[in-house]
């Protein structure tokens, strides 16, 4: 479970500064698929970056399961992304030089697993995405869509207790983002991975169980969706 109490988050400072979330409270439960909407600049991504720890918030608590992320130090939270979180960007973010296989390795490598169960647990969530016939390839090789599931797999290789995914379909076209939000919805039932997505398409957050609005820092609305991958 993920427990938010109070969280606020100022941007810059001075004249320059901007206050992206004000006081946030939420709690998501594991198992959860999460979309989070709003218009642009209403402060999903800070939302994402604070929650995982990637960037830090002014005061609030923020709680993964018996775990305080807000009293964590860089080398504590750098260690709990890696052995708990998973990471799906809209840019996908891969090594251009390294395969599949390998960019799925990366993270259970930086866990310091040896290389052998880095392979096999790549390879087998390479698997789970359907890229088995395509473990060798480089993201040039590969199209849009392809890439993206390189990106889950790298982000479930290491068994996650959550994924945060900012705008995964944002570069895709219809067909592949249909794909990908499939993907997603089946890895979130089958692994009873939490996944927490920003997201403009409404499409996309059709998918998940339930949809936070946010507006100008606050979450203004809060849905659970019928038909949705757990309701
Ligand atoms: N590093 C930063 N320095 C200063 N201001 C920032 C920074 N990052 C974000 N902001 C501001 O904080 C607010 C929230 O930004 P954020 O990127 O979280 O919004 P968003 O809802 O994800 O927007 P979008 O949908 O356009 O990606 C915006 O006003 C933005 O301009």
């Amino acid at each position: 479970m993920i427990k938010i109490q109070n969280l606020h988050k100022t941007h810059g400072s001075g004249d320059a500064s901007v206050k992206a979330l004000k006081d946030i409270n939420l709690t998501i439960e594991k198992g959860e698929m999460v979309s989070i909407m709003g218009p642009s600049g209403c402060g999903k991504t800070t939302l994402l970056q604070v929650l995982s720890g990637i960037d830090r918030m002014d005061s609030g608590e923020v709680w993964m399961d018996e775990t305080p992320i807000h009293r964590l130090n860089d080398k504590q939270l750098s260690d709990f992304r890696l052995h708990h979180m998973g990471f799906i960007f809209q840019a996908y973010h891969l090594i251009p030089v390294l395969s599949a296989l390998e960019n799925a390795m990366l993270p259970i490598l930086a866990r310091g697993e040896p290389l052998k169960s880095a392979q096999a647990k790549a390879a087998s969530a390479l698997r789970q995405v359907g890229l088995e016939a395509k473990m060798d390839r480089l993201p040039a090789e590969m199209s849009g869509g392809q890439n993206q599931r390189v990106a889950i797999a790298r982000a479930i290789a290491g068994a996650p207790r959550v994924i945060w995914a900012d705008e995964p379909t944002g570069a895709l076209d219809s067909e592949s983002s249909e794909q990908i939000v499939g993907l997603l919805g089946m890895l979130n039932q089958t692994m009873n991975t939490t996944i927490v997505m920003v997201t403009h398409d409404a499409n996309v957050a059709k998918a998940s169980s339930r949809t936070i609005m946010m507006s100008n820092g606050r979450i203004v609305k809060s849905y659970e969706i019928l038909g949705g991958t757990r309701s």
